[in-house]
């Protein structure tokens, strides 16, 4: 296991700074460095996030980068990575790393999956190995990776469920939060392990499933089983139910979210940290977002259009280029089309967040919603 050097050994924490409305600023203080909040956490699955320099990505002002429990002990293999110094050497991030648990990607991504009170068993998708992850292989991966947060492993179920199924998850899980945590326990201080909320979309088991891990006792909390295609509308009321009871010394973590409408309501709901695919995947699919909502470099409208996605922005990709070159290297399925989509979607989110998090700061959130729901209605000129 490697551990984060002694003289850095600050315990893990959350500092509550200012709220407005239910909109919260504050800092999540690990051993490897501060995350301010509300924060997006950019997705390195691999290892990498795609297309992108570590240092780039610090530039942009991420704080913290999630790696991929379940991709990273396929390949290259977690005790492989312990090995090499562990993640953070690996992949040249000296910041904080948070990885998910695995099970949600068993059930999307492996074949012949096998759930049990043990754990699951599955199929890689890479070269069809069998493998087993239960709480306590699933702790120790996230241990040898080096993650500075881990989440326990749950099981997320896809919406619409029945009040059965999502009840008999939610049970699972929570035995599941108690063998995490104790398998944890083995783990250098200063590390945290989040309890992961589930309960689908019913107010009464989301109400459960937080009272229990509160119980259990966590340093901080996901909400989890969400973004896994309700409307946002029921994810908003599920956050409506869960984030009061949630303790407000402890940070709140919703898995997999989202848009920057999705992020922005959910920060006026009391999240303060998110990850998604969204503007990494975006990138690579000719998907720009900007100030003034999304573009679709791929139309043709751009072929001529001199000028870059946004003079004012002070990311390069966003400022120097012009969308007809943008538009030329998608059409071309040039990688550079694809790095630099990446870099201004990423910089957006980042902006985004350094917007609300200034808002919050100087008690005006609810007017900073305004101006930039506004500024994506007002679409592109
Ligand atoms: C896109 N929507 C989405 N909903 C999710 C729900 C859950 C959930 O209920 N339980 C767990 N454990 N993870 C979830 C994830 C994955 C988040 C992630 C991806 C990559 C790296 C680190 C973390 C979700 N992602």
């Amino acid at each position: 296991m490697n551990n984060p050097d002694p003289r850095q050994q600050t315990d893990f924490h959350y500092r509550l700074h200012a709220t407005d409305g239910a909109a919260r600023l504050g800092e999540v203080v690990t051993p490897r460095g501060v995350v301010r909040t509300p924060a997006f956490m950019p997705v390195g699955t691999a290892g990498t996030v795609k297309g992108m320099y570590p240092e780039q990505v610090r530039d942009l002002g991420a704080d913290i980068l999630l790696g991929n429990t379940y991709h990273l002990m396929l390949r290259p293999g977690a005790e492989r990575v312990a090995r090499l110094g562990g993640l953070h050497e690996l992949m040249r991030w000296p910041h904080p790393i948070l990885t998910d648990s695995g099970g949600f990607q068993v059930m999307s991504l492996a074949g012949l999956r096998k759930m049990s009170e043990k754990g699951v068993t599955f199929r890689s998708h890479i070269d069809g190995a069998y493998h087993e992850l239960t709480p306590e292989r699933s702790i120790e991966i996230q241990g040898l990776l080096g993650a500075d947060i881990q989440m326990q492993l749950d099981e997320c179920v896809r919406l619409p469920a029945s009040r059965d199924e999502i009840n008999r998850a939610l049970q699972l899980s929570l035995r599941w939060a108690e063998r995490s945590k104790r398998a944890f326990e083995a783990q250098p201080k200063g590390r945290a392990l989040f309890g992961i909320v589930q309960g689908g979309d019913d107010a009464e088991l989301r109400t459960q499933s937080a009272r229990g891990l509160i119980d259990i006792d966590f340093p901080g909390y996901s909400i989890g089983g969400l973004a896994v295609g309700e409307p946002q509308a029921v994810m908003l009321a599920m956050l409506e139910v869960v984030t009061p009871i949630l303790p407000k010394d402890k940070p709140r973590y919703l898995m997999g979210v989202g848009t920057p409408d999705d992020i922005i309501e959910s920060v006026a709901r009391g999240v303060d940290m998110f990850d998604c695919v969204m503007p990494t995947r975006a990138g690579r699919h000719a998907q720009a977002f900007t100030r003034f909502g999304k573009i679709n470099l791929k139309n043709a409208r751009h072929a001529d259009d001199p000028r870059p996605l946004d003079a004012e922005s002070d990311c390069p990709a966003a400022r120097d280029y012009s969308r007809a070159y943008l538009h030329h290297l998608v059409r071309c399925e040039e990688m550079l089309g694809s790095m630099l989509l990446t870099w201004v979607n990423l910089a957006y989110y980042q902006s985004l967040m350094a917007g609300i998090r200034a808002a919050i700061a100087q008690g005006r959130f609810e007017a900073f919603k305004a101006e930039v729901k506004e500024g994506w209605a007002r679409g592109d000129i």
